[in-house]
């Protein structure tokens, strides 16, 4: 059960080091709760941001969209979990989400990316997928409740059929989120803060249209009040 509405809100911390990540924390101040460290931060050190932001009292989501053979994620899994964060990523393909499930430790969650949300179906034909996005969707995230995973990763377009699919214990997160004009950028199924939460989302992830923002601490409050 989420309390202060702001823990609804993951701010994607996409910035190439550790200090740009300090100043952006700094500029948003008490509106944001939740941050996100991906590829761009943690390959530059950014995971010792981790334990640094756990001990400042945020919630860290490491989002390193985990995916190999399963010995080498199950103990990836068990070496993230000494961060003290409370998500992690990994592609929703099952022997990866099971492995994972068996890895995780100290209250990490893990959450299955179910496809892309800068995919669309022709994006996933190119790939040698037969099968809609939408379809892909519910069978991994059916797969995910089998596996025992958290939760999973989807577009705010598909947040019916993945709770239907996954019931209400587990979490629901959405990327691909863009305030009511602000720029798309490469993704391709967005959806805004209130239609998101409208649909049932538990988390939603936001990047640059708080990053850019020339005021992102207002743009984090903008975004919070629509998920309240
Ligand atoms: O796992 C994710 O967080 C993720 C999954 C997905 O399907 N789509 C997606 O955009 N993301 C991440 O969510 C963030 C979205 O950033 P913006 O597009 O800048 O808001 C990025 O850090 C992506 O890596």
């Amino acid at each position: 059960m989420i309390q202060d509405p702001r823990d609804r809100l993951v701010v994607a911390l996409d910035l190439p080091s550790i200090a740009e990540a300090e100043a952006m924390i700094e500029r948003i101040g008490d509106a944001v709760t939740f941050y996100k460290i991906g590829y761009r931060l943690a390959y530059a050190g950014g995971l010792a941001l981790a334990p640094v932001l756990v001990k400042r009292g945020f919630k860290v989501f490491i989002d390193v969209k985990l995916h190999d053979i399963g010995n080498t994620v199950e103990e990836g899994v068990r070496s993230l979990s000494g961060l003290g964060a409370t998500f992690v990523t990994v592609h929703a393909y099952p022997q990866t989400m099971r492995s994972a499930a068996r890895g995780r430790a100290n209250g990490l969650k893990v959450l299955g990316v179910t496809v892309l949300t800068s995919y669309d179906d022709d994006d996933a034909r190119e790939a040698g997928y037969a099968a809609s996005i939408s379809d892909l969707v519910a069978r991994r995230a059916a797969q995910a409740a089998e596996a025992g995973i958290d939760g999973i990763v989807c577009s705010g377009a598909e947040v019916a059929a993945v709770r239907a699919a996954i019931g209400s214990d587990r979490l629901i997160v959405c990327p691909g989120i863009r305030p009511a004009g602000s720029d798309i950028g490469d993704q391709k199924r967005v959806m805004t803060p209130r239609e998101a939460r409208a649909a049932g989302v538990d988390h939603v992830v936001v990047g640059r249209p708080i990053l850019a923002a020339a005021d992102p601490r207002e743009a984090a409050r903008a975004i919070v009040a629509d998920l309240t």
